[in-house]
């Protein structure tokens, strides 16, 4: 069954059932390697219970599913075993923990659901910092040992326990939680209620979690919880490319894991991804000696930099795109990587946002739908800006809307969808004047649509719809600019910020840096800003280049040539035959 591995991922496959530790370069074959792994766990585990497989995001969930399926369809000696379970570790926590156990420490009637921080009756929850009333839901919760540690705000200002426990509690007893909080309530239903621990480690004796660098400390705090009552945790991951220091994810656990008694430790040091420049760059920033398994072109460079004005984007980007033209590459597959989201946004030619409150969200629904065609994230607005307009005793409409429970709650998402996807009778379109003509045909069919939620749906609306759908800080200017309505996607490329590219494979990559960034590029993987840079670059299959600002050029270029970085100015893009 693992004849398409390479000798080290077969090892680490054919390791006996018990805890290993990974450490992996990028582009190793990390989703091959843990789907086999998961394939040999479930077949050799005996008796009950079930192995599961948890990573960090969505996308990584989705491709683990895919692969596990095609494997089981193509090894049919291994059965159509259904005992294994792949998820987000929020995901695994969720369904297992805090959504059959939670009302038992958060004390409320009703099954425990997710607020995002926008939705209006939050603003009855609110906590004091010593100074002000802040939003509950802006507490954030670090684990600190056997206890708790709380913060609020930006600048993490510590709050004391008996200020902090009582408002999350009072939340809590509604029935919702924050993202932070929802990890505070997982271990406390774990540590105070211990045949709940007990009975997860026995659904689950084996667990593997792929990008393990991004367990933070209530993960791990979670993780050993599961180890101590009898669990075994493998871990896979590259601590090159831990990039949640926000969350406190440094790669620790990683590191250390494989050290612990009983844990085997294993490397993989092939890179199957990327032309070998590129890995050699990657093993200078590193300091790392892993190979590349791909051949390149002779005489052709595939990593560069290129100095760029801030003021002349497209400038830059005409020359990624002759870049891409002269390698052969489809401009279509070029791909513009961003430290930040505001950068992203100018990159991608976005404008800021406008309204506020409830209108905010409309707008920018309509702006997902109508410039991202992201049509999924246009509905989840959508929803947050109608339960702003119901009685704050709807609050958990969102993740009702997200999960309909019954027939009703499929009727009324169906009505919602109707009304986001349709700009002619729905949601207007983002390509209308804002304030005059944008914001009339919005008041006018949410009112009706609310109207329809109270009459067929039993809800009670807020008060004051006007006042909550004022045009305030809408402006004299579509949502959103014409060109960014184009269709023709291959005239733009592909924005986006690096987090969110995390474990993709891409053809070509254009990192933009400002001068810090390629600051810590250069300095390595040892800071988080560094390793964001490791992980732009760790993308790219075909084509690297860092777009460097021109007025810090001088200081860098000889760092940057010793990394092996080879200087593009301006390209002239190669007449096409066909053109
Ligand atoms: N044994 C193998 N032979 C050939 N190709 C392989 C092998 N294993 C993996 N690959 C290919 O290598 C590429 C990179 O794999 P994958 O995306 O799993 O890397 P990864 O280890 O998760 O990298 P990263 O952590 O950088 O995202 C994929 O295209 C995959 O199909």
């Amino acid at each position: 069954m693992i004849d398409d591995l390479s000798p080290e991922q077969r090892d680490i496959v054919d390791q006996p059932l018990g805890p290993i530790a990974v450490t992996a370069c990028a582009g190793s074959g990390k989703t091959k390697t843990a789907v086999y792994r998961l394939a040999t766990m479930r077949q050799r585990h005996e008796g009950p219970g079930l192995v599961a497989l948890l990573s960090f995001s969505n996308v990584a969930v989705d491709t683990f599913r895919k692969e596990y399926a095609a494997l089981l369809r193509s090894l049919p000696m291994i059965g159509r075993s259904s005992a294994v379970e792949i998820d987000t570790m929020d995901g695994f926590i969720t369904s297992n923990v805090l959504r059959p156990h939670g009302h038992r420490v958060m004390k409320c009637d009703r099954v425990p659901y997710l607020v995002e921080g926008r939705e209006a009756f939050l603003a009855g929850f609110k906590v004091y910092d010593g100074k002000i009333m802040r939003p509950t839901t802006d507490i954030e919760v670090a684990c600190n040992g056997a206890g708790f540690h709380f913060t609020i705000g930006r600048g993490a200002t510590a709050l004391p326990a008996r200020r902090a426990e009582p408002a999350l509690g009072k939340l809590a007893s509604v029935g919702a939680y924050s993202h932070s909080a929802g990890r505070y309530w997982v271990l406390r239903v774990l540590r105070e209620k211990p045949f709940v621990l007990r009975a997860l480690a026995r659904r689950y004796p084996h667990i593997l979690i792929d990008e393990a660098q991004d367990i933070g400390p209530e993960h791990q705090a979670i993780l050993q919880l599961l180890i101590d009552a009898g669990s075994q945790v493998s871990l896979i991951g590259d601590p090159h490319q831990g990039i949640y220091e926000f969350a406190r994810a440094d790669g620790t656990f990683l590191r250390t894991y494989g050290s612990r008694p009983r844990v085997s430790a294993h490397n993989l040091t092939v890179n199957y991804r990327s032309l070998p420049d590129i890995v050699d760059v990657a093993n200078k920033l590193t300091k790392r000696a892993d190979t590349a398994k791909r051949v390149g072109a002779v005489n052709r460079a595939t990593a560069y930099y290129m100095p760029f004005k801030a003021a002349e984007r497209d400038h830059a980007l005409t020359s990624f795109r002759s870049l891409l033209v002269a390698a052969g590459i489809d401009p279509a597959k070029g791909v513009v990587l961003c430290r930040s989201k505001p950068l992203t946004a100018e990159w991608a030619g976005e404008l800021d946002g406008q309204g506020i409150g409830v209108v905010r969200c409309f707008a920018d629904a309509a702006i997902s739908r109508d410039q991202k065609r992201n049509f999924h994230q246009a509905f989840n607005q959508t929803g947050l800006a109608v339960s702003g307009l119901l009685a704050a005793k709807h609050g958990s409409l969102s993740a009702q809307l997200a999960r309909p429970a019954d027939d009703n709650m499929r009727r009324l998402r169906q009505l919602i969808w109707s009304f986001v996807r349709d700009p002619t009778t729905g949601l207007p379109s983002a390509a209308l004047v804002a304030d005059s003509v944008w914001h009339p045909l919005l008041l006018a069919r949410a009112q009706a649509l609310i109207a329809t939620m109270v009459a067929k749906f039993g809800f009670e609306a807020a008060d004051n719809l006007g006042r909550r759908l004022a045009k305030t800080k809408l402006e004299a200017r579509p949502l959103v600019p014409a060109a960014g309505l184009a269709v023709d996607v291959g005239a733009t490329f592909r924005t986006s910020t690096v987090h969110k590219v995390k474990g993709e494979s891409l053809n070509a990559v254009l990192y933009v840096a400002q001068k810090g960034h390629v600051r810590a590029l250069l300095n390595g993987t040892g800071t988080e800003e560094g390793r964001i840079g490791y992980v732009a670059l760790t993308r790219a299959q075909d084509l690297f280049v860092l777009a460097v600002p021109d007025n810090c050029l001088v200081e860098f270029e000889a760092e940057l040539q010793a990394l092996g970085l080879k200087r593009v100015g301006f390209v002239e893009a190669p007449v096409q035959p066909d053109a």
